[in-house]
């Protein structure tokens, strides 16, 4: 299929610039976040192929530092700034603590990550597509993914897809399990959330879709399970009624390419709700923490004057103490002002030497 150059992801990020013209459509950063095996890293290379069969231009960046081989040619790759069996031998850890160590080590060198996908190009780029690593706490539950993750946000429109084992979640409780990492991450990053049942080759998700809109179905499928487990994954069902309510979610299959043009229409949907909603949350953050810190300054300089009067400094004018003065007058910068203050000592000296003789 031919696909158009503009999309509404891309558009959805465009915006003026400072010099009245209209700037280059944002990227839209996709953040592939599931649990070991759901297909992440080959559904990357789907979206990669589909993208490049399509004329769009994506970048690619693997974050999963322990990764043996990828089967797509990423732009970026934290592999080539750290080396995660160094620092496993350098800092004596175990392979997690290897991969969140080597995460948080690269998290430090963020901001150029930023710029590089900030950098301008022709044609410019519409989606950054963002591997993750397998253990999904080390990105989701850790600093260097909250930092990956509020860079992103904070500089493109940014979704989470959150890609589910299709097959592996035909168990209602595994569904559970699920759905709760998914809702937890939900509301950790409070960003747009697109549910990507993968593999539907093998499992179709229809399913999983009715579970979502209908309690009664998702019950009646733990019907026949009286364990305790079961009991309070119907009890979670109930609660998880408002996440499923606005969630969207694709069939797709990272094997067969099914699913690619439907999960990139609603990357663009992701990507208006992110400009609708996060970026005035985000603005709003902005504000709050300069409101926050405009009251700490108040606050700080009522203390310090408050302490003066109490030593009773701030009374009235101190020795050497005079009113705050401009430097020279305009035009005649610190060094002229400088210069005069030096000529009137000369005048005065040549004065007093004049009274002298
Ligand atoms: N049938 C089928 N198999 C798939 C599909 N997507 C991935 N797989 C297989 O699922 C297995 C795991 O895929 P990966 O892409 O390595 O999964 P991952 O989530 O990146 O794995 P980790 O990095 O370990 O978390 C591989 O054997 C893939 O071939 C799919 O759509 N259909």
């Amino acid at each position: 299929m031919e696909a158009s150059t503009s999309t509404p992801a891309a558009d959805a990020g465009a915006g003026p610039s400072t010099s009245g013209q209209t700037a280059a459509p944002k990227p839209t950063v996709i953040l592939v976040i599931g649990m070991a095996g759901s297909g992440k890293t080959t559904l990357i290379q789907r979206i990669n192929a589909h993208l490049h069969a399509t004329k769009r231009h994506g970048y690619i960046i693997n974050m999963d530092p322990a990764v043996a081989s990828l089967p797509y040619g990423a732009n970026i790759d934290i592999r080539d700034t750290v080396k995660y069996k160094n620092v496993m031998k350098q800092y004596n850890l175990g392979p997690n603590g290897g991969i969140l160590t080597s995460c948080n080590l690269f998290a430090t060198r963020f901001d150029q990550v930023i710029q590089l996908c900030e950098k301008p190009r022709d044609p410019p780029l519409e989606y950054i597509v963002v591997d993750t690593p397998g253990q999904i706490e080390i990105f989701t539950w850790s600093a260097s993914g909250a930092i990956v993750t509020e860079l992103f946000a904070s500089s493109f429109p940014t979704l989470v897809a959150y890609v589910v084992d299709t097959p592996r979640v035909t168990n209602p409780q595994t569904f559970m399990s699920n759905m709760l990492q998914a809702c937890s991450i939900l509301y950790k990053t409070k960003l747009p959330m697109l549910l990507l049942f993968n593999k539907v080759d093998v499992a179709r998700h229809e399913f999983a879709l009715d579970w979502m809109k209908d309690f009664d179905a998702y019950t009646a499928a733990l019907e026949a399970d009286s364990s305790y487990a079961a009991t309070l994954s119907r009890s979670l069902a109930l609660v998880l009624d408002s996440f499923y309510a606005n969630m969207r979610a694709v069939g797709v299959s990272a094997l067969t390419g099914e699913g690619m043009e439907e999960m990139l229409a609603q990357v663009g949907e992701c990507a208006k709700e992110y400009k609708e909603f996060y970026v005035p949350e985000l603005e709003k953050a902005k504000a709050d923490k300069a409101a926050k810190e405009q009251a700490r300054q108040t606050t700080e300089m009522a203390k310090l004057q408050a302490d003066m009067a109490k030593s009773q400094i701030g009374g009235g004018e101190a020795e050497g103490q005079g009113k705050v003065r401009e430097a020279g007058p305009a035009g005649v910068g610190a060094a002229g002002a400088r210069k005069m203050e030096v000529d009137e000592d000369e005048d005065e000296d040549e004065a007093e030497d004049e009274d002298d003789e």
